[in-house]
């Protein structure tokens, strides 16, 4: 296990640090090009339109334009943020300040180049998010910086820490999250994020008991949801359910009518209500023109209808979340866009269409230390062919309304005039004074939104939004609604008044004179069609449902085998994903407000496709050796969970025996030490058990692993990376640099496992990686070796 909750049991990350951001500013020479030497070639860094753009829009003082255009040109630094929040991260970051950081403190020269020294992000709570910036000859140079790779390296893979982009780990922080809420992450992969919110779900966890709070983690990409569920296996959480769904038809779960009984004596989840969300996070696909710098392909690529080819999907999704949220709740909107058409287009039209319940808040108060700008109330909105200052200019309708800061257009005027007309009001000035030349202003207060420029603190460009429910949602139609939609860009209906699922029964948003640069929207929006067709299906063809692990037998006999105490409640916290009990592979645990959820989902007629549930804790093993033990054995994953209330199959062992024990192959009893570990050990029943390094009884750091009793001998339930990583970190002074290499097959195992990973290279762009489907598949490798 390792070292608990929060990536403190060291399952391995392996995502080296040198990987991923140098080499993404190369691409390979085309073919012919001339010099033959196969090399590599710097991307081209400029991008005429986008100059253009960003220029006529405003979002940078011209007296700051070269600064800006300069920065955005340079490769990002490094940043990371260790993980898990609460004392273990503290211990982490004051090991890392004093053998490492405080030596640099002073800025130091390298061949006359000056090095900066690694600062703490000053916006990010207790110091546990940092930024580095060396450059590969300075790194080559200096031993200093090489020892602060190798041991960020290690971090990585243990995963202490993650690498994560500044500003994405912004989002959260205007969330305002508290350890007992339930929050939507409605586009949640790579799940960054999400792991940030689990961190703080946790923050408060005694050991032992389990937080009352929740993360519904949503992605609409399969593929990614599994890179998800992979990243934020490490929190080792209970209280997370991975979901599968469009964000903007995300479903309203409610009983069906008939189905709202009367002998339920507790109220719970979803009665009056359907299920609501203390928080919710809006980090929406976007056209990710922050993430040049790291991305820098974009600039070739990039073009203004990208940004407005989503900019109805974002409303769409926002508007479902606004459906989603308690009132009182707060809901952060975020893009990693500069583009107003995807940030204050967004905004302003999410406070016209929820009627007045929702208030975009003003956090200037809170992380005053992170640098950020106003939104813009005004903008420009560009066509395929022009641009346009106003609505008035838009006789043919080339974009849609809420793009411009006042979200209307030409038609309006039309109707309004008509309605004045039939009033008898005067007509002669409907427009109210506004000319063609004139640039419109937003009515809304949208100078309270953030936009984060790289330029202000050596970061991407970012764009954050927080919103508070102040009443319940009631959609406001629009004045120019009254035309039938073709189908596309279905709005959300809110979660308070729909009794069914709400895919069933959308409304339509009136956005059927689609843009003439709305290409890219169609594209995923037709790609998004199909699915949806298979949403309205539900409940889920091909997904296994998740059952609640019913079978009294199966229950008593982990109970028992293992002595786990009333502490931790069994029965209604198993979960399953086979309804037959004999071949169940795989038992997992659901904290009582994921299972409240997993019960409503059942009760709505299982409109959630729910990808994972909770923590995996126990796996099917065959024990040939006794075959009247107990079939399961303890998840690596399980055991942080489990260890505080085992009472049976336990065994404490000292430094001697538990580096024994972590050696590649079975150990047999004889070659242990301590006389009273090894008949400890004879009298445990053969199969698996748990063994806990004495020395680490009583810190925040227990160290604990799984094993196997056979009748001679003890072996690890480990993959051999783990071990190896553990063996480092437990005796660094006795084990040689040569044998700390885990064996070439495992080595490989994880180097895939990190190609697929992703991090938050991924997280913005709108195009699919090549993430696989993992999920528990990989666990599959905790086989035992040595047997
Ligand atoms: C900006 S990324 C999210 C990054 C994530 N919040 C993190 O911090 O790791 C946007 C995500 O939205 C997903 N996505 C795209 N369209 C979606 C939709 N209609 N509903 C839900 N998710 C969607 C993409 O698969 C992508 O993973």
């Amino acid at each position: 296990m390792g070292r608990g909750r929060g990536g403190k049991r060291g399952r391995t990350q392996r995502r080296d640090f040198r990987d991923g951001r140098e080499n993404v500013w190369k691409k390979p020479r085309e073919q012919g090009d001339g010099d033959g030497d196969g090399g590599w070639a710097p991307f081209v860094v400029e991008s005429p339109a986008f100059e253009e753009y960003y220029k006529k829009q405003g979002i940078v003082p011209e007296s700051e334009w070269g600064q800006f255009m300069a920065c955005l040109r340079k490769s990002l630094p490094t940043t990371f943020r260790i993980n898990g929040g609460g004392q273990y991260a503290e211990c982490i970051r004051d090991q890392m300040r004093r053998d490492f950081f405080d030596c640099l403190k002073d800025e130091t020269e390298i061949d006359g180049e000056v090095i900066e020294p690694p600062r703490p992000l000053p916006w990010y709570p207790n110091d546990l998010a940092w930024h580095l910036s060396f450059s590969r000859r300075q790194l080559r140079k200096a031993s200093i910086l090489q020892r602060i790779h190798e041991f960020l390296k290690e971090e990585n893979e243990l995963g202490n820490i993650t690498r994560q982009e500044a500003v994405s780990m912004v989002p959260p922080l205007f969330l305002d999250v508290k350890p007992n809420h339930r929050i939507l992450d409605m586009c949640a992969a790579p799940g960054s994020k999400t792991f940030q919110l689990l961190e703080v779900i946790h923050k408060d966890d005694q050991p032992g008991a389990l937080s009352q709070g929740m993360v519904i983690a949503n992605d609409l990409n399969v593929q990614r949801c599994h890179l998800l569920i992979h990243q934020t296996k490490r929190m080792c959480s209970p209280n997370i359910l991975v979901t599968n769904h469009e964000a903007q038809h995300f479903p309203g779960l409610k009983k069906k009518k008939l189905e709202v009984d009367v002998k339920d004596k507790e109220p719970s989840i979803g009665d009056d209500m359907g299920l609501l969300f203390d928080r919710v996070l809006c980090d929406v696909p976007c056209s990710g023109d922050g993430t040049m710098r790291k991305a820098p392909d974009l600039w070739k690529k990039w073009s203004p209808g990208m940004g407005n080819g989503l900019h109805c999907l974002q409303i769409q999704i926002a508007m479902r979340g606004v459906a989603l949220l308690e009132v009182g709740g707060r809901m952060v909107y975020s893009t990693c866009s500069l583009n107003p058409i995807e940030d204050e287009a967004v905004v302003g039209e999410i406070l016209r269409q929820s009627g007045g319940c929702m208030e975009l808040l003003d956090v200037s108060s809170e992380l005053p230390t992170l640098r950020r700008r106003p939104g813009l109330k005004s903008w420009k909105v560009r066509g395929r062919r022009r641009w346009f200052s106003s609505y008035h200019e838009d006789k043919f309708r080339a974009v849609l309304p809420s793009m411009f800061p006042s979200g209307k257009r030409m038609a309006q005027i039309t109707l309004e005039r008509e309605g004045d007309m039939d009033s008898g009001n005067n007509v002669e000035n409907p427009s109210e004074g506004a000319t063609e030349s004139e640039a419109e202003v937003s009515e809304f207060p949208l100078e309270r939104c953030m936009r984060i420029l790289p330029h202000d603190q050596d970061t991407g460009g970012f764009f954050i939004a927080a919103f508070q429910k102040v009443g319940p949602y009631k959609r406001v139609s629009n004045s120019f609604s009254g035309k039938k939609s073709r189908g596309r860009g279905k709005a959300p209906q809110e979660a308070e008044e729909n009794v069914d699922n709400d895919t069933e029964n959308p409304e339509a948003v009136d956005n059927d004179n689609e843009p003439d640069n709305a290409q890219s929207a169609e594209l995923e929006l037709d790609s998004q069609r199909e699915n949806r067709k298979q949403q309205k299906q539900g409940p889920w063809h091909g997904v296994d449902p998740v059952l609640f692990l019913e079978d009294d037998q199966i229950i008593r006999s982990l109970a028992s085998y293992y002595g786990i105490q009333e502490s931790l409640p069994l029965s209604g916290h198993l979960v399953v994903r086979s309804e037959d009990t004999s071949r169940v592979k795989r038992i997992y645990y659901v904290s009582k407000s994921v299972g409240d959820v997993a019960r409503l989902n059942f009760r709505s007629g299982q409109l959630l496709k729910i990808t994972s549930a909770g923590l995996k804790i126990f796996e099917r093993h065959s024990n040939k050796e006794d075959a009247s033990s107990c079939n399961f054995r303890i998840a690596s994953e399980g055991l942080p969970l489990l260890l505080p209330h085992l009472t049976k199959q336990l065994l404490y062992a000292t430094k001697d025996d538990f580096k024994l024990l972590l050696s590649p192959s079975a150990v047999p009893f004889v070659a242990f030490k301590d006389p009273a570990f090894t008949s400890a050990m004879q009298s445990l029943l053969v199969g698996c058990c748990v063994v806990v390094l004495k020395d680490s009884v009583g810190t925040n750091d227990v160290t604990a692993v799984g094993c196997w009793r056979g009748r001679t001998n003890m072996s690890l339930l480990v993959p051999r990376v783990e071990a190896d990583q553990m063996l480092k970190r437990l005796f660094p002074e006795e084990v040689e640099a040569g044998d700390r290499t885990s064996n070439p097959v495992n080595a490989n195992e994880d180097d895939t496992l990190e190609e697929q990973k992703g991090d938050e290279m991924d997280e913005h762009t709108i195009e699919e990686d090549e993430g696989e489907e993992k999920g528990d598949e990989k666990d599959g490798r905790h086989t035992l070796e040595g047997q």
